[in-house]
């Protein structure tokens, strides 16, 4: 488990910005830790807001929502940039799905990160096809603390890494939950992969 190294006190002048990313396939549990992580900042009492890109409306238009039905209120936005003028004095931002921005995010990360926030993101690492997904090997060189998460094959049991979609449509983008997708381990994705 994460254990966060400080929650930063209430003097503006003891805060000392850092990013942390959560990654790993779908099912991993990314939202469910993101949101733990969010919990434990609001009963610090720290000005908490978060944010999902608004093209995430698999659960719900406003709550970012787990797959274990957990939930907190969110902000969808349409690009990465209103989160710089969203996020106004808090002391804390999280971003969930945050593979699906344009590669603005790294420096909405590092400015909010430089102005002195806890910035907490959760995305996939790779896509359906294995591949990098959008902003996040960026993230993930930049962030000062990162965790992967691992979810179950449905195929062995083993621990999974991937994302394996079940329909044969190529686009990168493709909104979908257990229906469309499975967390695999590496051998099972590769055996089965198109
Ligand atoms: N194959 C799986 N492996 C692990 N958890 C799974 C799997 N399929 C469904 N789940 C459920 O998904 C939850 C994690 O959901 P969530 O935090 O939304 O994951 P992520 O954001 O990484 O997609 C688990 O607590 C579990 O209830
Ligand atoms: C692999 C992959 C996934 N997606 C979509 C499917 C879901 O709507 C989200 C991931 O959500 P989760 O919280 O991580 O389960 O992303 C996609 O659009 N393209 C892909 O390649
Ligand atoms: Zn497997």
């Amino acid at each position: 488990m994460f254990i966060e190294p400080s929650l930063g006190g209430k003097n503006p002048k003891d805060k000392k910005g850092h990013i942390e990313v959560i990654c790993g396939s779908m099912f991993s549990g990314k939202t469910e830790e993101l949101i733990r992580r969010l919990n434990r900042a609001f009963i610090a009492k720290q000005k908490v807001e978060i944010f999902k890109p608004a093209i995430d409306t698999r659960y719900h238009e406003q709550n970012v929502v787990s797959h274990n039905d957990t939930a907190i209120r969110s902000t969808p936005v349409q690009f990465a940039s209103d989160i710089l003028l969203l996020a106004g004095d808090c002391d804390v931002v999280g971003i969930d799905e945050v593979q699906f921005f344009d590669h603005q995010v790294v420096h909405v990360a590092n400015a909010l990160a430089i102005a002195g926030k806890r910035v907490i993101m959760a995305g996939l690492d790779m896509d359906f096809e294995g591949k990098p997904f959008g902003p996040m090997p960026q993230l993930l060189s930049i962030a000062e603390y990162v965790t992967k998460v691992h979810a179950i094959c449905m195929k062995c049991g083993e621990l999974a890494s991937y994302s394996f979609r079940l329909s044969e449509d190529r686009e990168k983008v493709m909104l979908g939950e257990k229906n469309t997708y499975e967390a695999r381990c590496r051998k099972c994705f590769y055996e089965d992969k198109k």
